[in-house]
């Protein structure tokens, strides 16, 4: 039985090029198992993209692959049944029914009917969606249809789960009961790779971060340390229309530096440092 030092995920020198678009310029990360890595990047990063690859959907130009002791690239059936993935459009049928959607998936996957009826049952309890089962999934609202989404994929009990932009779109309530069902996911002993593009959500859900530019990975650590590496406090400076932020080791120098500036500019607001601030410093750009 894999321990805890035991990676579920290893990425090596990930290169994918479409045409003249390199949108993965040799990437490189470990998940152990039983972690929740998230991929954080803006909208063109690359996250989707790692995720496609490593599920099967898209061909890599270069580098290795592993999931435990599987190589993803050489043995892509195995590999496949490894993980279970949410992608970011929601593909459900919604003329079908809870159960008749999760019915074919798990068709597909091999299991047989009575597999399926059980492991439905448990899913839809345990997603808190069991009162609706027989319903048409055009019923359901944004929230309810993405706990189907995700349970969908956890059919076939993979040790991998690949969630791609999970929350796209909700609502705050919402997005934090997706919240909730992620992290129980994680505690029953799944891996999970998670896109996002909401510093929050990473911040809140993620063992570690990476955080992914135009196709290259320029930090991955626990969002303490990477926040550590700032220090601890931030001072942000208004001059007309311009935001200027200074990080400080502690809240005593940041104190003495916001009252020296106090009469000379608009605005001083003194803060400690967030997942935001490391997001920018090591990335060079909003999310
Ligand atoms: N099938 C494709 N053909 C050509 N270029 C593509 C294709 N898929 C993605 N790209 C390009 O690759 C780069 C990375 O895209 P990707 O979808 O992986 O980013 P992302 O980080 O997932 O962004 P988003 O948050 O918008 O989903 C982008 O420049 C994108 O335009």
């Amino acid at each position: 039985m894999p321990g805890q030092d035991t990676f579920a995920i290893k990425v090596e020198n990930l290169v994918k090029r479409y045409g003249v678009i390199t949108a993965l310029k040799g990437i490189s990360f470990t998940i152990k198992s039983g972690e929740l890595f998230a991929l954080l990047g803006p909208n063109g990063a690359g996250k989707t993209t790692t995720i496609r690859i490593l599920c099967g959907l898209t061909r890599p130009t270069g580098g290795q692959a592993f999931f435990y002791e599987v190589d993803v690239f050489k043995e892509p059936i195995q590999a496949k049944k490894m993980v279970g993935l949410v992608p970011q459009a929601i593909n459900l049928d919604l003329e079908l029914t809870l159960k008749e959607n999760l019915l074919i998936h798990g068709l597909l996957f091999g299991l047989s009917r009575e597999q399926i009826r059980k492991r439905s049952y448990e899913l839809l309890r345990f997603a808190e969606l069991w009162d609706r089962a027989n319903e048409k999934v055009k019923t359901l609202s944004g929230g309810m249809r993405r706990r189907l989404l995700i349970i969908r994929a956890l059919l076939h009990q993979p040790r991998i789960l690949f969630l791609d932009e999970p929350t796209v779109g909700l609502d705050p309530h919402i997005r934090r009961k997706l919240w909730g069902l992620i992290k129980s996911i994680q505690q029953k002993g799944t891996t999970i790779l998670l896109t996002t593009h909401y510093i929050e959500e990473a911040e809140f859900l993620a063992d570690r971060v990476a955080f992914i530019n135009a196709g290259r990975l320029v930090a991955i650590d626990t969002p303490q340390a990477l926040m550590k590496q700032l220090g601890e406090y931030a001072v942000d400076i208004v001059r007309g229309t311009e935001l200027e932020t200074k990080f400080f080791p502690d809240r005593k120098a940041a104190e003495e530096f916001s009252l020296k500036l106090s009469n000379e500019v608009e605005s001083v607001i003194l803060r400690r440092i967030n997942l935001e601030d490391a997001f920018v410093y090591f990335t060079g750009r909003k999310v």
